[in-house]
């Protein structure tokens, strides 16, 4: 019995009190970014990359010398700028992050060339419409962007587009450089009364608005995802699009680029704007449909128009639209201060290391953003939730393919107050990674499933009680499959597991119908046996024989002489001529060994 120097736990019955089951639903990842403090204190649960060596961060754009000394502390930097997408491609597969601006276009070629090394992708700004974020997600690829430290940069960008533009400030500059004196030519428009409309009521069309009112201007704005009263808070209307665009003397652009906002400001667009407005963009050229906007320029419709972005950057040497009289023109400058270049980069460089620590970015683009108390708090759930898909897979007679998967959490917070993504990537993870090469993460956990045709539903079984703890067990359940240890089946036919957090640790409280109780640290031996005196002592004393330590034993049983599952926890594997010695235990129905 020396090897039993655990304690050993016969487990009382775990019921779930049911009062009501709701189905979970998802919160969609929201981009909001998180107050400095709490961006740096994400717990490590979620290891990216193997912290053998030193990573290779390649920085392909200039980026702040602070960020670099940040990012020099703790890997090899290699600043390699104006690289070639074929160099780029050469070089990413040498690099476990790389950290971009608005210049580099982060190609899923770069992704496969990566042949799995890059873990974080960094955009040091906002605009993440250069990276291919679904190659990244099914790369496993984290990619984080520094969304707040050049916001004010763009919006006093815009701002001084706006009121160069109303001036013809750069025109009438020119126009002097090249000896001239034109006074009657290069008259304005004033700003003060006139109509405003923001559109993209984000970070930045928020401060361009605050600075438009202060110059005395009305503002609207257009944005279907902004709360109205935010908005009211500052003043401003939020309006249709239509009336936005046909109200305003003045259109400044802030939304991001995407499908739905590509050329957005097109030909029937611009008719249907007030003949003499003026529009400013420092979002993404690719907003407008820039050859409209020509023609729109050349029909008076659009008075004047101030840019500094493209839909191609740098724009052809010829384009039409870069040298119209009415257009007033900067090459991407909007991020481009001391400031915001110096902020990026401590904010990148904080972001991309934190990632590669393994720690959950707060500014994720294509993972959910875990605050870092909810993560503190989350922790061993998330060990549990791992365990128990890796047992559950484990289970499952080879042959069997697993299709259909059911996560239940039983818990006393309301559905809102539980966000279980990390919860859900974590069982998927332990579920593929013990039957495949697959490397899963939070960011690629979803997509995996899907690829493997492995359908994860969700439960939720609220609890009663006071909802001290965020959740009180995970179950996780595997159907149409035949089990390896038909005990874990339960009644209603499918490999089921349970467990839940005791003291910080995760335990398994239920395998099929057996009550057990086992903590989840090592290996694990399940063995179910007719109840009798003298089993524990016989297992036990194989593994004594054999020098495997025992962390933790329970036996679960029906009722007294029946059937019962023993569970121990091993810190080692037993030799197989041990593990066939249980099996040959006179009273051992059948056993499994698994490595968690
Ligand atoms: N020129 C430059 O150097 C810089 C450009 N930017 C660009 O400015 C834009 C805004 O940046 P942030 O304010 O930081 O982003 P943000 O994410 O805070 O705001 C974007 C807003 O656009 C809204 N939006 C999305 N689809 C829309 C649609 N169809 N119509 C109207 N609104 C829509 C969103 O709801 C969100 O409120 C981005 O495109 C970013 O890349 C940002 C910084 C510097
Ligand atoms: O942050 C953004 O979205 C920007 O457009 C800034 O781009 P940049 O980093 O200056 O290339």
């Amino acid at each position: 019995m020396a090897a039993l120097a655990s304690s050993i736990i016969l487990s009382a019955p775990s019921s779930l009190k049911k009062s009501t089951l709701s189905s979970l639903s998802w919160r969609l990842p929201l981009n909001v970014s998180l107050p400095r403090h709490q961006r740096r204190r994400a717990s490590p649960v979620f290891v990216v990359v193997s912290m053998d060596a030193k990573p290779t961060i390649l920085v392909a754009e200039k980026l702040g010398e602070a960020g670099i000394d940040l990012l020099k502390g703790f890997a090899n930097v290699d600043c390699s700028y104006n690289l070639s997408p074929e160099e780029l491609c050469t070089k990413i597969s040498l690099c476990d992050a790389l950290i971009v601006r608005s210049g580099t276009k982060v190609s899923r070629e770069v992704f496969e060339s990566s042949a799995g090394r890059l873990k974080v992708v960094g955009r040091a700004g906002v605009g993440i419409d250069n990276v291919d974020l679904a190659a990244a997600t099914e790369h496993g690829c984290l990619v984080v962007n520094a969304p707040t430290a050049n916001t004010v940069a763009a919006a006093e960008h815009g701002i001084a587009l706006l009121t160069a533009m109303a001036r013809n400030v750069a025109q009438a500059d020119a126009s002097i450089k090249a000896g001239k004196w034109q006074r009657n030519k290069y008259v304005g428009v004033s700003l003060v009364g006139k109509t405003l409309a923001v559109m993209g009521f984000g970070k930045v069309g928020t401060e361009v608005a605050r600075r438009a009112k202060g110059l005395g201007m009305h503002i609207i704005a257009h944005d279907p995802y902004a709360p109205a009263d935010r908005a009211h808070a500052i003043g401003v209307d939020l309006v249709s699009f239509d009336e936005a665009i046909s109200t305003a003397d003045f259109i400044s652009l802030h939304m991001p680029l995407t499908p739905s906002t590509s050329k957005i400001l097109n030909d029937e667009n611009f008719a249907k704007m007030k003949k003499g407005v003026r529009i400013v963009n420092v979002a993404r050229g690719g907003v407008i449909d820039e050859d409209a906007l020509v023609r729109a320029l050349d029909a008076g419709i659009v008075a004047q128009a101030a840019l500094d972005v493209f839909t191609v950057e740098p724009p052809p040497q010829d384009s039409k639209l870069v040298h119209h009289e009415n257009v007033t023109v900067t090459p991407h400058l909007g991020a481009s201060t001391m400031e915001a270049q110096e902020g990026v980069a401590i904010e990148i460089a904080e972001a991309v290391v934190g990632a590669l620590r393994g720690e959950l970015a707060a500014t994720a683009v294509n993972a959910p953003m875990v605050p870092a108390e909810v993560l503190v708090e989350l922790k061993p759930y998330v060990t549990l939730a791992e365990k128990l898909g890796r047992l559950a897979v484990q289970l499952v007679a080879g042959g069997s393919g697993v299709k259909l998967v059911k996560v239940t959490y039983a818990s006393a917070r309301a559905p809102d107050d539980l966000d279980t993504r990390l919860l859900r990537a974590m069982v998927t993870k332990g579920l593929i990674e013990p039957i495949s090469s697959v490397f899963v993460n939070l960011v690629n956990a979803d997509f995996t499933a899907k690829q493997r045709g492995i359908r994860i539903s969700e439960e939720r079984v609220i609890l009663d009680g006071s909802p001290e703890k965020p959740l009180e067990i995970i179950q996780v359940q595997i159907a149409n499959v035949e089990s390896k240890f038909a005990s874990a089946i339960s009644e209603s036919g499918e490999i089921k597991v349970e467990g839940r957090v005791k003291d910080g640790v995760p335990h398994l409280t239920k395998v099929g119908a057996f009550e057990v109780d086992v903590s989840l640290e090592g290996n694990l031996i399940l063995c179910r046996q007719v109840d009798q005196p003298g089993m524990i002592g016989s297992v036990g004393s194989i593994l004594g024989e054999e020098n495997v330590n025992v962390s933790f034993m329970s036996v679960g049983r029906i009722s007294p002489r029946k059937q019962a599952v023993m569970a121990i926890g091993v810190d080692e594997k037993p030799s197989k001529e041990g593990l066939r010695r249980i099996g040959e235990i006179p009273a051992v129905e059948e056993f499994v060994f698994l490595a968690l």
